[in-house]
């Protein structure tokens, strides 16, 4: 198999200026790897630093020890510890998505243009853009009437399913899914267990943290046990 990722000794400490320097530690010694084709479950108590390992390897955090060997389409060989910002700008445009339930996307962009946006980054036409962003948008059942809204006023699920469909509408190579299915219902979440399975086809490598065990078991390849910021357990599921 051939290797997209290896994560080694990662740690991220945050330094708490306005509590007298105190530190936190958000993940510490976390080491794996990550094959092409494959998804890796990360699961761990609450605050035990899922989202930070997630968040370091996207670079929403800068790590403070260890490395995180990437193969770039664009860079070749390269650790997302040290990437300057001008290439995470452009691995997150080309290569990494992240999905979380928190929306991150510009006011004043209605939702068919968020996910339209994203198919252009990818050199695809306005018009075939346009389309394929509503057909994304109806497997992932967010209703046509809010297409041509601004997502600011949507609900925790409607949000969630406009950020699934923006970062899997560009086939990433990789992408990060914090809690994909929260607060989502049964129906949306056949929806994203099926692009999951799809993008798997198509050789995408996934990294998600779940809160629902059983649906995650339904779609990862390897399962990372966390706690307390360390990696504890690594086993085949
Ligand atoms: N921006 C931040 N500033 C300070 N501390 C942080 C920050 N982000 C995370 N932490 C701390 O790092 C630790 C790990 O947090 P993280 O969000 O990664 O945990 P988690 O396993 O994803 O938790 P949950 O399952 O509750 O979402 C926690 O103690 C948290 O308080």
């Amino acid at each position: 198999m051939n290797e997209l990722l290896k994560v080694e000794n990662l740690q991220k400490t945050f330094n708490m200026h306005e509590f007298n320097e105190k530190q936190i530690i958000g993940c510490n010694g976390i080491s794996f790897l990550l094959n092409e084709g494959e998804f890796i479950g990360i699961t761990g108590k609450s605050g035990s630093g899922k989202s930070t390992v997630l968040k370091s390897i996207y670079r929403t955090y800068a790590p403070t020890g260890g490395s995180i060997h990437y193969k770039s389409e664009q860079f070749g060989p390269i650790d997302l510890v040290k990437a300057t910002d001008r290439e995470m700008i452009a691995i997150r445009k080309h290569e990494i998505g992240y999905v979380s339930q928190f929306l991150n996307v510009m006011p004043r962009i209605t939702a068919i243009e968020v996910v339209a946006e994203a198919l252009m980054e990818m050199g695809k036409g306005s018009e075939h853009a346009a389309a394929e962003a509503k057909s994304i948008l109806a497997h992932f059942n967010l209703p046509s009437s809010l297409w041509d809204s601004y997502p600011r006023t949507f609900s925790g699920g409607e949000k969630l399913r406009l950020n699934l469909a923006q970062a899997m509408v560009k086939r990433p190579k990789l992408l990060l899914l914090d809690e994909p299915t929260a607060s989502l219902d049964d129906a949306s979440k056949i929806s994203v267990k099926e692009m999951i399975l799809q993008l798997k086809t198509e050789g995408t490598s996934m990294i998600g943290i779940f809160h629902d065990l059983d649906f995650m078991e339904t779609v990862v390849d390897r399962e990372y046990s966390l706690t307390q910021g360390v990696l504890k357990d690594e086993m085949t599921v």
